[in-house]
């Protein structure tokens, strides 16, 4: 047992704070952007260009100093990411005391959540932990999986879910919906340009069905 437990967050509206503005803290930053978190204040004196630029275009409030206790209140999740590794110890505590999910940059084994690699295609999103063993082979992987799962993989999901909109609308024999979307799925990727009529499809996933 590695001792993490995955799981899939909503964050927006959700507060998020990250302490320091360097390289690392434009790392979480982005990946928070990406998720769709809009309530993302870092804490730092000096932020890098990217992040300025983003700052200056309202991704997020920047605030333009030290890191003060007051500043983990309210705060979901907390990012210590600053260069000191004895004041990211502090702020996870006082995150910690606050009830906040703290992430360590520099420390994998304090309480909290580490953060996956992430590959997204639309809805699908692969996330690889090696549980801070090895960051390095967390990153070789998403690579991996990035050539592996191309964007056709985005146009793919989007169909997989009409189809089962589709079928939860409609009414069909127990056990039918459940065996047609496995064998759906396992049609995946389909090409972009493929053009998919519902019942076309549900009635060749039907005979499909019949054959196997
Ligand atoms: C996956 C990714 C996500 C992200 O950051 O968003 C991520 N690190 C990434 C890359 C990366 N980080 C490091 C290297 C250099 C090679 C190496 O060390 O292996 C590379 C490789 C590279 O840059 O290619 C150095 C490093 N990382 C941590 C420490 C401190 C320590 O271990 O104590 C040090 C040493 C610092 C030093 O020496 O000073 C700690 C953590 N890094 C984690 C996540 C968490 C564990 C997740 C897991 O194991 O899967 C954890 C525990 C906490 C956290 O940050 O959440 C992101 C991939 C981005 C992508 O997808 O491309
Ligand atoms: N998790 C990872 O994947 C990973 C990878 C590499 C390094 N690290 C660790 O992350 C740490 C940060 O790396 P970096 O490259 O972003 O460093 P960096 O030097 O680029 O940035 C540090 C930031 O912390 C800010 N800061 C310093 N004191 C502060 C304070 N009192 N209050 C608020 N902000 C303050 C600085 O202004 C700066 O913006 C490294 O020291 C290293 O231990 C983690």
């Amino acid at each position: 047992m590695n001792g993490y437990y995955p799981v899939m967050l909503q964050l927006r509206g959700e507060r998020c704070v990250i302490v320091g503005g360097g390289r690392i803290a434009e790392r979480k930053l982005l990946g928070l952007l990406e998720a769709g978190a809009d309530n993302v204040a870092i804490v730092s004196p000096e932020l890098t260009p990217r992040l300025s630029e983003l700052a200056a275009g309202g991704s997020f409030q920047w605030v333009s100093r030290n890191f003060q206790p007051l500043d983990v209140v309210g705060a979901r999740l907390l990012f210590a990411a600053t260069n000191h590794a004895e004041l990211n110890r502090l702020i996870a505590e006082e995150g910690r005391h606050a009830g906040a999910w703290v992430n360590t940059v520099d420390e994998e084994r304090g309480r909290g959540f580490l953060n996956p690699s992430v590959v997204r295609r639309g809805d699908l999103l692969i996330a690889v932990s090696a549980s801070g063993a090895s960051p390095a082979l967390s990153a070789r992987l998403k690579r991996e999986l990035e050539r592996h799962y191309g964007d056709d993989y985005e146009y793919s999901v989007e169909r997989l879910r009409m189809l089962r909109e589709h079928m939860k609308a409609a009414v069909y024999e127990p056990g039918e919906r459940e065996a047609l979307l496995r064998l759906a799925a396992e049609e995946v990727p389909f090409q972009e340009e493929t053009a998919f009529d519902m019942t076309t499809w549900i009635t060749r996933l039907r005979a499909k069905r019949l054959e196997d």
